[in-house]
């Protein structure tokens, strides 16, 4: 298995060009399944994430062609299964989002019930309300999700009880296809939803209002192909701008997009770090800065996003003073926790609250990656780890981070990748 060894006290300075959305990237491959048409995707992120969802855009029948190292050609013209098998449900959860596309347009559909995961049980009955609310019929039989319709899904008004990004997109895709208007009550906010609208609109849909709560699909009879580029990708960019601040550099992210990121930026600013942004860069300047802790709450956009939860309460641990940082999203996203103690740093759990009191000098570890944020969490904490940190387990990190440590060494880092 491999494994990151970190060698700490460096500090990283220089110019890091910011790879395509995870988060957008994903969805984006499944509304190809909405078109019989052609699909090119750009600025794809070279993730594990996008290989599975290739993976299983092919066992479905669609042709994937690499166009470049990060285009993506999709042409899902027809399809010899409907169903998402639960070998590659289980990598990624993600793959959930094959079940509205593949509803509204071939009106059948099954995907393996995805089942918890590290950092939370991650349900999906917004997914399952919705359609049915759309008019299909839907059994969860043998740990699948079996769904039918007979004709076109029907629009309709659904109103989701929490906040959620994938349901959002799952059911944002299905409207898109179905007879009439669907109204989208409490839907998620996020970039990556608009990224979505914006690609489905691209496509021939008629999506209003995607960045608000309440988003209006007046659904379409049939969607073409597309030409589109994914949205950077904003935790990636907040993961180097983390630890740019933590190890006292200056760096320049390139290929960003700054007006997604204001809840983090702002708390980077209140950490002590003096960031700049252009139409398309970030730098974060911590050169003779003091780093201070800072309180979190974790909520949907345009609150603070949990994906960006573990790499402050890294940051907290060095910085002066105490923080709290509160996980308001997932049950269990505290994994990290226990490994950067591991590392000396001074953190209690209370309930859903870390409360780290800063200033700590850690020290290299083994340490064990549970999940992928919580793994950047560990290496950015190695970058300024007295001694060498290896992080176990790493397949987290290259589900969701390109080639990360390729692009710390770049900005200085010294961290080498090695097998067993
Ligand atoms: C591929 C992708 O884009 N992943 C992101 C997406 O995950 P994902 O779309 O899975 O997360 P959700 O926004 O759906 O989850 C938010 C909350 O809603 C709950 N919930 C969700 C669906 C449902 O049917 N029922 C239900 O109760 C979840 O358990 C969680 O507590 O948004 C999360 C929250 O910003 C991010 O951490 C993930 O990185
Ligand atoms: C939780 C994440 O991803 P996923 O929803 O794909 O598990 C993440 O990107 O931090």
């Amino acid at each position: 298995m491999e494994k990151l060894v970190i060698q700490g006290g460096t500090c990283l300075n220089g110019d890091v060009r910011i790879s395509g959305a995870k988060n957008a990237a994903l969805p984006l491959l499944f509304a190809s399944l909405l078109s019989p048409e052609p699909c090119i995707f750009r600025n794809v992120p070279r993730l594990r994430d996008i290989i599975t969802t290739s993976r299983l855009l092919s066992e479905l029948g669609a042709e994937v062609i690499q166009l470049d190292p990060e285009s993506i050609q999709i042409h899902a013209g027809t399809l010899s299964s409907r169903t998402a098998s639960y070998e590659l449900v289980k990598t990624m959860r993600a793959s959930i989002l094959v079940l509205g596309p593949l509803l509204a347009r071939f009106g059948e559909a099954e995907v393996s019930l995805p089942g918890g995961c590290a950092i939370g049980a991650r349900p999906v009955d917004l997914h399952i309300n919705g359609l049915q609310q759309m008019g299909a019929v839907i059994d969860v039989e043998n740990g699948y999700i079996k769904a039918r319709c007979d004709g076109r899904l029907q629009g309709t008004r659904i109103f989701m009880d929490t906040v959620s990004v994938g349901a959002t997109e799952n059911l944002m895709m299905a409207a898109a296809l179905a007879e009439g208007v669907t109204e989208l009550e409490n839907a998620a906010r996020e970039p990556e939803i608009v990224d979505l609208a914006n690609c489905l609109n691209q496509m021939g849909a008629d999506i209003r209002h995607a960045g608000s709560d309440k988003i209006i699909i007046h659904g379409v009879e049939k969607l073409s192909g597309c030409d589109y580029a994914v949205l950077p990708d904003r935790i990636e960019t907040g993961t180097f701008l983390v630890a740019a601040a933590m190890t006292g550099g200056k760096v320049r992210c390139t290929n960003a997009a700054p007006d997604t990121m204001d809840a983090v930026l702002s708390k980077l600013r209140e950490a002590g770090a003096e960031v700049t942004c252009g139409d398309d860069w970030i730098e974060l300047n911590m050169q003779g800065r003091a780093l201070h802790s800072v309180n979190i709450k974790t909520a949907p956009h345009p609150g603070f996003p949990t994906d960006m939860q573990a790499q402050f309460v890294a940051l907290n641990c060095v910085a002066e003073g105490t923080g709290v940082v509160t996980e308001n999203i997932f049950e269990n996203r505290f994994m990290h926790v226990p490994e950067l103690q591991r590392m000396g740093a001074k953190i209690d759990l209370e309930n859903n609250s870390a409360v780290c009191r800063g200033s700590s000098k850690l020290s290299g570890a083994q340490v064990m990656a549970t999940d992928l944020r919580a793994s950047a969490s560990l290496v950015i904490a190695g970058l300024v780890a007295k001694g060498d940190t290896v992080v176990d387990r790493i397949y987290h990190l290259d589900r969701g981070y390109e080639q990360i440590e390729n692009k710390l060494n770049a900005l200085g880092a010294s961290i080498t990748r090695v097998n067993g």
